[in-house]
């Protein structure tokens, strides 16, 4: 017989108004003792006995042994999760932005105190990825991951490419949605997806990277000349965040827009909709596919997460614990088209082999390539209005550079 579950619920918006939904609609052996929130004065659905604004109150108590923690505030999230985890409550989370800054913590913080930490919700809403890359997948043939991970800006890029919908409009209704996050830039600005990069990144290869060293570009910059440019090439414009061994002992990880081309599985991933490619030795491609955001199919995945403590779930972070040796590099070119205005933006990012270039008054651009490293180091020149950067999927090292990063032991994490 599965353990009853008493649990502490913070949050009672989109996501956590959703889990509420899915768990009145059915007869689980678990009960929401109380219920946290910010605003007391908001109306709410439920009878007001219900919900509290002292954290305390659900941490200190000791019939709760479940806290679900589903608020927009990354720092108090962080707050509320170390100390449940401390005095010995299982923690359901799906804020991504707290457990990619916190991973590496978080994880002792389980093993300290025999808790667990789960949050399937927290990376591509509704898609099990992190309990397959956490159960299935041996990192020696995991070659790389990449995909559709924030719903926002895949609605947003969906409604630009497929309605001719303007962005401002098209972010208002993912919005409206609740498929955003409280500051949108989160979105658009390639951050979200990075949060849920690094998550996927330490289930994959067991790599703890600070998400500040990891290159975010989002679709805030995008303006007409770049959509009329993918659509006569006929390829869709995703944000695209990949994580990728370019050698046994090397893994380079970025969230860039791509250029997609039509038999590409990203292309028909459209709205709030994400989908992930794995790309494996032997398995090869497989791809996974569902909704990345909206109350009721993050709560699916909360809940699943919920279900799994009945039965004691908990992460093993194996390949962290297998002490793999890998680093995580940012010693590789991509080719990127750029638009730009001012030529000293080619000579800053030191882009090379330009395969293809256009010039007017009004819309430059180039195809050519860039270093990781270079793009990393000017990123604030990357968020000037006047620029926009896409990948085009192809990624250049040479063996000699594998072999230099061996040696020299270059870490960016
Ligand atoms: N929306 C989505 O599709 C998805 C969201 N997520 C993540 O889930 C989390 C929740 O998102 P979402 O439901 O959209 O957010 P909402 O803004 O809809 O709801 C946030 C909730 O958190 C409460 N809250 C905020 N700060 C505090 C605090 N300090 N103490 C107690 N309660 C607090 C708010 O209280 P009040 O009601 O009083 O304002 C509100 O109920 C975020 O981390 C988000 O990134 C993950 C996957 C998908
Ligand atoms: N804002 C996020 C919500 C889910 O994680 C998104 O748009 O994907």
């Amino acid at each position: 017989m599965s353990k009853k579950l008493k649990i502490g619920l913070f949050g009672f918006g989109v996501v956590g108004q959703g889990l509420h939904d899915i768990i009145k609609s059915q007869n689980l052996n678990l009960e929401i003792v109380k219920i946290a929130i910010k605003n007391p004065e908001k109306k709410r659905t439920l009878d007001t006995h219900l919900f509290t604004t002292s954290h305390d109150e659900i941490l200190d108590n000791p019939e709760i042994n479940t806290i679900v923690e589903l608020i927009d505030d990354a720092d108090a999230a962080y707050q509320i999760t170390k100390k449940a985890l401390s005095s010995g409550k299982n923690v359901v989370s799906a804020n991504k932005k707290m457990i990619a800054n916190h991973l590496e913590e978080l994880v002792h913080l389980q093993e300290e105190h025999g808790t667990s930490l789960l949050y399937e919700g927290a990376v591509c809403g509704s898609i099990p990825i992190i309990r397959n890359l956490e159960e299935y997948y041996d990192n020696e043939l995991l070659h790389g991951i990449s995909g559709i991970f924030n719903g926002s800006s895949n609605y947003i890029l969906s409604k630009i490419f497929n309605e001719g919908a303007s962005y401002d409009s098209a972010l208002k209704e993912a919005q409206d949605l609740g498929f955003a996050e409280t500051n949108p830039i989160l979105d658009v600005g390639g951050y979200d997806p990075k949060f849920k990069l690094t998550i996927a990144t330490a289930h994959a290869y067991g790599l703890f990277i600070n998400p500040d060293k990891i290159l975010n570009i989002g679709i805030q910059n995008l303006a007409d000349a770049d959509i009329q440019y993918a659509k006569e090439k006929n390829y869709k414009i995703k944000l695209v965040p990949t994580t990728r061994k370019i050698s046994t002992k090397q893994v380079i990880t970025f969230v860039l827009p791509k250029f997609v081309k039509s038999d590409d599985f990203l292309y028909n991933v459209e709205n709030e909709y994400n989908g992930v490619t794995v790309q494996a030795a032997f398995a090869d491609k497989q791809f996974f596919f569902g909704k990345g955001a909206g109350g009721h199919p993050t709560g699916a995945a909360v809940l699943s997460d919920i279900a799994a403590l009945r039965y004691d779930y908990r992460y093993e972070y194996k390949k962290y614990h297998q002490k793999n040796g890998l680093i995580h590099t940012d010693r590789v070119s991509l080719e990127i088209y750029l638009r730009y205005q001012h030529e000293y933006t080619l000579e800053k990012l030191q882009i090379e082999n330009i395969s293809e270039r256009f010039s007017r008054h009004d819309y430059k651009y180039v195809i050519g390539n860039v270093s990781l490293k270079s793009l990393l180091e000017n990123k604030d020149l990357l968020l000037n209005k006047d620029v926009f950067i896409a990948q085009t999927g192809r990624i250049i090292y040479t063996e000699q550079d594998i072999k230099a990063i061996a040696e020299e032991g270059i870490l960016v994490n």
